[in-house]
């Protein structure tokens, strides 16, 4: 386990930009000595805390519900109370008139959301791809930068979220798949409070681009704090993906 003083705590953490506060704060700290970091799409973060090849993940938050045991380590996540601005479903005709639709393999937690909007906010029931063409498409991450443009219709799913339920979005929390020792989770949070109170001087070191702005992206658009409005809207989400986990596409199944 992880207390073994020779062993380093391994952690798997989302290789996308809304995650560089996170990683800057674990590199500005001590704590880098004592882990093992590895950096993954957020299917892979969930597998490998799933397959106990880490002991805490920065993970999609469907993907708890495939965990014998978690726990949630930290006061921090990658949530969004509105648009997000990097988790869309793009389609050419409007949402109603959607009649196939391609899911993202890098995700869990958001392709989970589309079928939840899908079946309580926008009432369709559309066919769900796995690869090839299709009327519309879930796409996450830094892929989604700057692409809005290039679709007829763009529905960002935390804002649809926020429609259907009132309440924040939770993409991926800090869970642990095994007990974890209280001083290392505080010297965790210390790192990862540092990453979100230093996004300044991150942003400084982060190259711009014309057709996004990262800056308002990771000061505004992503909500890094997991209060108690979020859990709230995470055990809502659970509650829902529960109800719909027997529809799930096997190969999508989290
Ligand atoms: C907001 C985002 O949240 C991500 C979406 C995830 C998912 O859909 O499984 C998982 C981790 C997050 O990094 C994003 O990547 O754009």
């Amino acid at each position: 386990m992880m207390n073994d003083r020779n062993q380093k705590l391994r952690i798997s953490a989302v290789s996308y930009t809304n995650t560089k506060p996170f990683i800057y704060g674990l590199e500005h700290s001590g704590i880098l000595n004592k882990v093992e970091l590895s950096r993954d799409i957020p299917a892979d973060c969930a597998q490998k805390l799933i397959d106990n090849q880490v002991d805490i993940g920065l993970i999609p938050v469907a993907a708890l519900l495939r965990l014998s045991y978690y726990e949630i380590v930290a006061d921090y996540c990658i949530g969004a109370t509105g648009a997000v601005n990097s988790v869309f479903v793009f389609s050419d005709i409007p949402v109603e008139d959607i009649k196939t639709i391609r899911l993202d393999p890098q995700s869990r937690t958001s392709n989970n959301l589309a079928r939840i909007l899908m079946k309580k906010h926008w009432k369709i029931d559309p066919v769900v791809l796995n690869e090839g063409e299709a009327d519309a498409q879930v796409l996450i991450g830094d892929r989604t930068f700057g692409r809005k443009d290039e679709f007829n219709y763009v529905y960002d799913l935390a804002e649809e979220w926020q429609k259907l339920t009132g309440l924040p979005f939770v993409f991926a929390v800090w869970a642990a798949n095994k007990p974890i020792d209280e001083a290392i989770k505080a010297e965790l949070n210390a790192a990862l409070a540092y990453g979100i109170e230093h996004r300044p001087e991150l942003l400084k070191t982060i190259e711009k681009r014309s057709d996004f702005d990262i800056d308002y992206y990771l000061m505004h658009s992503i909500d890094f704090v997991f209060d108690e409005k979020k859990h709230e809207a995470l055990n809502l989400y659970l509650e829902y993906l529960k109800e719909i986990d027997h529809s799930l596409v096997p190969e999508f199944s989290i």
